[in-house]
C-alpha cells in the first residue's frame, strides 16, 4: 500500500482563541495527534467509544428500504472503529521506523446507514516465539490500506510477578510460555470492549524489567483488530472473539536464531540466559501448547513476514468481509428513495414558514446575492432558528416581582446545562448566535470531511465540552443533505455518553431525505430547521439549496 501520511489541515476559520467575554471558541488541534507519538503513528487517538443504549419509537423506514429490523425493533449496541499500534509496536517503534508506514487520515464510519454501531473484523495470529507474527500483523496493515486499524499483543496481559516469581525470572527460570504466565481474565476484558468500540487503556509490557510500567496504552475500537501472541488461541473465549485465525509456522531453528538475536539486541538478555530459557521453557512449551492450538487455524502461515502470498490471501478475505460488512453511508443514505412519501417525523420542528422566513431563505439562495448580503441574512436566519431551538427546551414557572411591585408568573428555562458543538466548518457560522443567546455557554467543535476517493465522512478532529454526557447539546451545521455528516456527529455525542432526547441537530436547511435519515437512526434526536427541500443532487446538494455554505459564507471556492 502506497504510505499515507495525515494530511490534516484546519479548516480556514478554525484555531480562534477565547473571545472576550470569554466564552470558549477555541479550536485546538493539536488535540487530534497528542503529544507522545510518533508522526507516522498519528492515528486519532483522542476517539472515545463507549457504548450507549438507546430506545425507538420513529421507524417509518419500510421493509423494502433495505433495513433488516422490523418497524418497532431496536438494533443492539455493538460495536466501533479507528487505527491504532499495538504497545509492543509502540515501544518498539524506536527499532522499527525505518519499516513502519502508513497512517491514517480521518476516521471512516464506524456505524451502519442506521447509525448503528458495526462490529469490527477481528484477526488472531498465534505461534512460537520470533516466527514472525508481529512481523505479519504489520504486512497485513500496510496492505489492507484501512485507516483505523488496532494492533494489540498478547504481551501486554503478562502477569504481574510476585517477589519470588521476579527473581526467577531475572535467573531465566520463570516459565513466561505457560498459559499460567499470562492474566487471562484482563485479556479477555479488553478484547470485549475493544471489539464494542470502547476505549480501553492497556498495559504496557518491560520484557527488560520482567514487569508493566506504569503508564499504559490507550486503544479504541477500529475497522480491524488485530490480536496477537504466542498463546492467541489458547482461551475459547477469546478464540470466539476472532473472525480469522491466522498460524504462523515458521521452523525451530529460525525462530531460534531470531530470537537470541532479538532478546539479546532488544530484551537486555545474555547468550547464556536465553539459552537455558529456551531449551528449558520456551521450545518444551511451544511443543505441548502452542504447536497444538494449530487446529484452530484457518490459514497456516509459513515463513511468516516473508510470505507475501499468505499475507495477500489474509488481506483480500478482510477486505470482502469489511465489504459485506457495508460502510458506504452516504451513498446508501442518498439512495434512500424508501422514504418518498413517508410523513414527515415527530422529532423534526419545522419553523414557521412565515413570509419573514421566505425572505431571508430568498436572499440566501439567490446565486446573485454577494458575499456580504449573505452573510448578513444568514445570519438573521441562523437568530431565528437558534431562538427557535432554544423555545423547545423545557421551561418552569417563575414568578418575579416588576419595579412597580406587582408580580409577573413567568418562565424560566428548567436547565441552564446546555452547550453547543457545531461540525466544522459550515456549523461554526452558527456558533456566534449560539453565544449571543446563552450566557456562558461552552462550544465544542465536529471536524468531519468527505473522502473525496470513497464519499464517505471521515471523521478528523473533535473537543467536546468536559461533562457533555449531563448536557444538552446543540449541535450546528448549516445545511443537511444525506444527513451523513450529522449522523456522525450524533454518533460521537453518544459515544460520549450524551443522551439521544439531549440532542437537537440544528440547521439552515435540510434535504427531506435527511431528515428521515436521522430520524430513523435516531429517533430522539429532535431535528430543527428552518426550511426543507425535496432532492439531493450527485454531489450530495441540497436542490433548490443554498449551494455549498461554507464557501459562499467564508469566500471560499
Ligand atoms: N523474515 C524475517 N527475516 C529476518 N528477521 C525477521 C523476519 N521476520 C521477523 N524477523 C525478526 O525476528 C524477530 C521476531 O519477529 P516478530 O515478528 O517480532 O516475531 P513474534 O511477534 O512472533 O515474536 C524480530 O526481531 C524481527 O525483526
Ligand atoms: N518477561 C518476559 C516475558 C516474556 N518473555 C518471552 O517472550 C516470548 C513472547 O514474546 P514474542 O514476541 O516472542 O511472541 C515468550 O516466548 C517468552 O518466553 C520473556 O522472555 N520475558
Amino acid at each position: 500500500m502506497a504510505a499515507k501520511i495525515n494530511i490534516f489541515e484546519p479548516p480556514p476559520s478554525s484555531a480562534s482563541s477565547e473571545s472576550d467575554d470569554g466564552v470558549e471558541t477555541q479550536t485546538d488541534f493539536s488535540e487530534v495527534f497528542p503529544d507522545g507519538e510518533a508522526d507516522e503513528e498519528r492515528s486519532g487517538d483522542f476517539y472515545n467509544t463507549p457504548a450507549s443504549p438507546i430506545t425507538v419509537p420513529y421507524c417509518p423506514r419500510p421493509p423494502s428500504a433495505g433495513s433488516q429490523k422490523s418497524p418497532k425493533c431496536r438494533r443492539q449496541r455493538t460495536t466501533s472503529l479507528n487505527r491504532q499500534s499495538s504497545n509492543k509496536a509502540a515501544t518498539e517503534s524506536v527499532l522499527r521506523t525505518t519499516h513502519r508506514t502508513i497512517y491514517t487520515a480521518g476516521r471512516p464510519p464506524w456505524y451502519n446507514s442506521e447509525g448503528q454501531k458495526v462490529e469490527p473484523f477481528v484477526i488472531g495470529i498465534c505461534g512460537g516465539s520470533a516466527s514472525g507474527k508481529t512481523t505479519v500483523a504489520e504486512k497485513i496493515i500496510e496492505s489492507l490500506g484501512v485507516s483505523w486499524v488496532t494492533l494489540l499483543s498478547m504481551d501486554s496481559f503478562y502477569k504481574v510477578l510476585n517477589q519470588k516469581q521476579h527473581e526467577e525470572s531475572h535467573r531465566n527460570e520463570y516459565n513466561f510460555d505457560h498459559p499460567d504466565a499470562f492474566d487471562f481474565e484482563i485479556l479477555i476484558e479488553t478484547l470485549k470492549k475493544l471489539k464494542e468500540g470502547r476505549k480501553v487503556d492497556v498495559p504496557i509490557y518491560n520484557f527488560v524489567t520482567h514487569s508493566r510500567e506504569s503508564r499504559t496504552k490507550t486503544m479504541y475500537g477500529a475497522n480491524v483488530i488485530i490480536f496477537e501472541g504466542i498463546l492467541a488461541f489458547y482461551n475459547k473465549e477469546v478464540r470466539n472473539m476472532l473472525d480469522m485465525k491466522v498460524f504462523v509456522d515458521t521452523d525451530a531453528d529460525i525462530r531460534l536464531a531470531r530470537r537470541l538475536r532479538r532478546d539479546i539486541s532488544q530484551r537486555g538478555r545474555d547468550l547464556e540466559g536465553v539459552l537455558k530459557q529456551y531449551t528449558s521453557m520456551v521450545q518444551p512449551s511451544f511443543n505441548h501448547y502452542i504447536a497444538p492450538l494449530m487446529v484452530h487455524a484457518d490459514i497456516i502461515v509459513p515463513r511468516g513476514g516473508e510470505n507475501e502470498v499468505a499475507i495477500q490471501l489474509i488481506v483480500q478475505h478482510v477486505h470482502t468481509q469489511l465489504q459485506l460488512r457495508g460502510l458506504k453511508i452516504r451513498e446508501e443514505l442518498a439512495q434512500a428513495h424508501a422514504f418518498r412519501g413517508q410523513p414527515l417525523p415527530d422529532s423534526l420542528k419545522l419553523l414557521p414558514t412565515t413570509p419573514q422566513i421566505r425572505g431571508l431563505h430568498t436572499f440566501i439562495r439567490n446565486k446573485d446575492t454577494p458575499r456580504d448580503e449573505f452573510i448578513f441574512y444568514s445570519k438573521r436566519l441562523i437568530r431565528l432558528v437558534i431562538e427557535y431551538t432554544l423555545s423547545l427546551m423545557k421551561f418552569n414557572e417563575m414568578t418575579v416581582e416588576t419595579p412597580q411591585g406587582v408580580l409577573y408568573e413567568g418562565k424560566r428555562m428548567a436547565t441552564d446545562k446546555i452547550c453547543g458543538v457545531s461540525i466544522l466548518r459550515a456549523g461554526e457560522t452558527m456558533e456566534q448566535a449560539v453565544c449571543d443567546v446563552c450566557k456562558d455557554i461552552r462550544i465544542g467543535k465536529i471536524l468531519i470531511q468527505t473522502n473525496l476517493q470513497t464519499g464517505e465522512p471521515e471523521l478528523y478532529y473533535m473537543r467536546l465540552p468536559k461533562d457533555i454526557k449531563d448536557f444538552k447539546v446543540i449541535l450546528m451545521d448549516a445545511t443537511v443533505a444525506t444527513g451523513a455528516a450529522a449522523m456522525m456527529a450524533i454518533r460521537v455525542l453518544l459515544d460520549h455518553d450524551v443522551q439521544e432526547s439531549n440532542i437537537l441537530i440544528v440547521s439552515l436547511l435540510m434535504a427531506e431525505s435527511g431528515v428521515h435519515s436521522i430520524a430513523y437512526a435516531f429517533p430522539n434526536v429532535q431535528i430543527v430547521t428552518t426550511a426543507i427541500d425535496p432532492e439531493i443532487n450527485e454531489k450530495f446538494y441540497v436542490l433548490p439549496g443554498i449551494g455549498n455554505f461554507g464557501d459562499r459564507y467564508f469566500g471560499t471556492e
